[in-house]
């Protein structure tokens, strides 16, 4: 079970127009408010095992977290499932987020990683795979500073585009962002700046880039050896962080 220890502050907002250069300008804001840790850091008492599950929209994260939850016994977070959960639950941001789900936006980092350590600290489990997140530069900054934590791994299903905009125009779940319109501009806020996260991890030497074209077990497939060969490295005990 993790513990929270004290919570971070404000949100940071932005006029920039294009998107490279809000990615930046953010960036600056938050590196600014965060050289030193403010705070906001779970600590925990067992070793957590955590995995950024990324990937274009459609390119079949959720479907792959399902099989691993299944094979390896993982807690599933998808950060879009928990902005969904906060829209309809009427929250105070609920508004806010609906937009910036409509419109193919980045929620405030603030926002989505307080719901994601609200879930990593009522679990009993220590293996997280948090799905869709970070998509931002900022949203990875911000991880690290509230959570106090880096990936041990990281999934990058790599997808064309044709394929990631079939599968979502016929995924059929009634989410309001399963649109033409919505895709196109997901698709490239993907680009613009979830790219360079998955370069970031890359650079670092933690990313696993899968094909994510195939049936749903031959994908599978490439993904199962990356976890038997971490198996080891999840042990329950001990309480550092390993990176
Ligand atoms: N390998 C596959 N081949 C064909 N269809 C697939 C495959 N994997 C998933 N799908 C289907 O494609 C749609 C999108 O899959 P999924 O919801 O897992 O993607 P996602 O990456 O989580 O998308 P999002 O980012 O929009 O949440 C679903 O309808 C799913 O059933
Ligand atoms: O970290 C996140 C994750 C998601 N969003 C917003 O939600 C939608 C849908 O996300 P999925 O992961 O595809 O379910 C996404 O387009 C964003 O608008 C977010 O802001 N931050
Ligand atoms: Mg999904």
């Amino acid at each position: 079970m993790w513990r929270r220890v004290i919570s971070l502050s404000s949100s940071i907002s932005s006029s920039k127009s294009t998107l490279s250069n809000q990615a930046a300008y953010r960036l600056k804001v938050w590196e600014s408010l965060t050289t030193e840790p403010k705070g906001g850091i779970v600590s925990w008492d067992k070793t957590p095992f955590i995995t950024f599950v990324l990937g274009g929209p459609g390119s079949g994260k959720g479907t792959q977290c399902e099989k691993i939850v299944e094979t390896f016994g993982f807690t599933h977070l998808s950060a879009g499932d928990l902005l969904r959960r906060e829209i309809a639950s009427n929250s105070k941001d609920g508004t806010m987020i609906l937009k910036a789900v409509i419109e193919g936006k980045i929620v405030p980092s603030e926002v989505t990683v307080k719901l994601i350590k609200k879930e990593m600290e009522s679990s009993d489990n220590v293996k997280f795979l948090i799905d869709g997140f970070p998509r931002t530069e900022e949203n990875r900054i911000a991880f690290e500073q509230m959570i106090g934590a880096e990936p041990n791994i990281v999934l990058y299903f790599d997808c064309p585009e044709k394929e990631m905009v079939e599968r979502v125009l016929s995924r059929n779940q009634g989410r309001v962002d399963d649109n033409i319109n919505t895709m196109e501009k997901r698709l490239k806020v993907f680009e613009a700046l979830s790219l360079p996260v998955i370069n970031y991890y890359s650079n670092k030497g933690k990313l696993h880039k899968i094909d994510a074209v195939g049936t749903v077990d031959e994908i599978f497939e490439q993904v199962r050896p990356i976890f038997d060969a971490c198996k080891d490295n999840w042990s329950t005990t001990g309480d550092k962080m390993r990176i």
